[in-house]
């Protein structure tokens, strides 16, 4: 069992304002006092007792620190220290000021592919990293790929979120049903052994998008998508043959991280 920090989170970081909030509880903006450091705070609730479903089990919390301390890398979040009190365990982590990816394309009037491609690639190396460690993400979505400072030319992606991540031991079964609807692969709702090819199961704009969650389910387990001209007219024909080789229902045939960084859209030859 990890030990985390039992001083008083306060003692050492003033807690600031609320910058998101999810089914683990808060992130908030924190002030190092010794430093003047600007960090994030993770704040997650505890469970007080195996009956109660309100909360963490303190074991997934763990999970995530120690998957956490062994990814270091420029397009993870990094990790600086952990606190616990009785209720809660605090995450200090590396404040990301750029926002989301999702809402950085939204304001932009338009995303050349060059542009896209100089994201996408930041994105595979960060995932080929936590992928040759056999750590998947299971959670990868626009509202995970944050940005360290949308004002600089080429800004640096940042992944965040690994509460649902796990480290996968080869011959282990692992199944989940977690994530979320219009980004989960077909395996997960199919309930399959999981493997890192959950990851590349294209989240973005999902073609798979149906009325409810019940009929995006079903378009993806049928594989039921187009690549509509409102939205695909102007996609050359490499990036969609990129993106048809990702939406592959069978996960052994779908392409991984690294084949995606040698894919001639990504690496013109
Ligand atoms: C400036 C700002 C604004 C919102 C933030 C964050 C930072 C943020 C951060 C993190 C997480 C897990 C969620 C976060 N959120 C919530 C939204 C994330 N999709 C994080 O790990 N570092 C952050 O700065």
């Amino acid at each position: 069992m990890s030990q985390f920090k039992l001083q008083n989170v306060e003692d050492y970081y003033e807690i600031g304002e609320v910058l998101g909030s999810g089914h683990f509880g808060q992130v908030r903006a924190v002030l190092e006092r010794a430093s003047g450091v600007r960090w994030a705070g993770k704040f997650l609730k505890l469970r007080r007792n195996a009956s109660s479903r309100l909360g963490l089990e303190r074991l997934s919390v763990e999970r995530e620190v120690e998957i956490l301390q062994s990814l270091q890398h420029p397009n993870i979040m990094a990790l600086r220290d952990v606190f616990e009190s009785r209720a809660e365990v605090v995450l200090i982590v590396e404040l990301i000021c750029g926002g989301e990816l999702f809402d950085f394309i939204a304001e932009k009037e338009s995303l050349s592919e060059d542009e896209a491609i100089e994201f996408l690639k930041q994105i595979l190396k960060g995932v080929a990293f936590m992928h040759s460690k056999h750590i998947a993400h299971f959670d990868l979505k626009p509202e995970n790929i944050m940005l360290a400072d949308k004002t600089v030319p080429h800004p640096h992606i940042k992944m965040i979120d690994f509460g649902l991540a796990h480290r996968l031991t080869p011959g282990e079964e692992y199944m989940s049903l977690s994530g979320t609807p219009q980004y989960i692969a077909p395996e997960v709702i199919n309930y399959e052994p999981l493997s890192e090819a959950a990851d590349m199961w294209l989240s973005g704009l999902s073609p798979f998008q149906g009325e409810n969650d019940e009929e995006t389910l079903k378009n993806i387990v049928g594989m039921i998508y187009e690549f509509e001209d409102i939205y695909f007219s102007q996609t050359s024909a490499m990036a969609k043959d990129f993106i048809e080789k990702l939406l592959i229902k069978d996960a052994v045939e779908r392409m991984t991280a690294e084949e995606c960084l040698l894919h001639p859209w990504i690496k013109p030859l």
